[in-house]
């Protein structure tokens, strides 16, 4: 489903962040990326969300290159990235609405569909905008945005951070039906190194050329 072939990103002259990488990712699946500071787990998520380009090498989505065809590819993609970057003004309930709508996929299904998303990861009683919303409420409104759209491929960076025990647990669930749906799911952790269990396939960081 997932491609990378001699994927490569170097930001200076020097050592790369990694080089030559060739692998494959298949449906189904949750792939943790495991690894200290610094490693390239951001870096490699950014090019997988086409939040980045690669150096050299390329990354196809059944068979499409994503850096060419990043709307084709991007439609399928749920993400949730390490910086926040969500609308101050709407609340979460809106920003889901905003997403189905400009994204064409909104439906009858919609409003039970994001009612039940928010009431799993306790936000349907927020009736306030984001920007009054504490750190863990503004990740589980990035989880709620990236889950609603029904995503083929999930990417989370740092999905977990800020977020209570309870919380974890609750978006363990989501992430486990997710995969049951045929969701390919790469996330970086840190705190689930202490659960490698969960994960199908661990990828370590930095990452070395096989
Ligand atoms: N835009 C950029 N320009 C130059 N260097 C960068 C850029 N983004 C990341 N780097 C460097 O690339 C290396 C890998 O960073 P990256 O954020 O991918 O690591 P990480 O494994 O996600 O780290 P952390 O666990 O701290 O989030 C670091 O040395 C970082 O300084």
């Amino acid at each position: 489903m997932l491609e990378l072939k001699k994927l490569t990103k170097q930001y200076k002259p020097g050592q790369p962040i990694f080089s030559g990488i060739s692998r494959e990712f298949s449906t189904k699946k949750i792939i943790g990326l495991i690894g200290p500071n610094g490693s390239g787990k951001t870096t490699f998520l950014r090019l997988l969300s086409v939040n980045s380009f690669p150096t050299s090498g390329e990354v196809l989505f059944d068979g499409l290159n994503i850096h060419q065809k990043p709307h084709e590819y991007l439609k399928n993609v749920g993400l949730v990235h390490d910086e926040e970057s969500l609308p101050r003004h709407l609340t979460a309930k809106e920003l889901l609405e905003w997403i189905l709508r400009s994204r064409s996929v909104w439906d009858e299904n919609s409003v039970n569909e994001i009612d039940q998303v928010l009431d799993k990861l306790a936000l349907n009683d927020r009736d306030e905008p984001i920007g009054t919303y504490s750190t863990g409420m503004k990740k589980k409104t990035q989880i709620a945005a990236a889950f609603i759209v029904k995503p083929k491929v999930l990417i989370l960076d740092e999905p977990l951070r800020g977020l209570d025990a309870s919380t974890r647990e609750i978006v363990f669930g989501l992430l486990n039906d997710e995969r049951e749906k045929g969701t390919l799911i790469l996330m970086s952790s840190h705190s689930m190194g202490s659960d490698p269990d969960f994960f199908d396939e661990i990828i370590e960081f930095p990452l070395r050329t096989e």
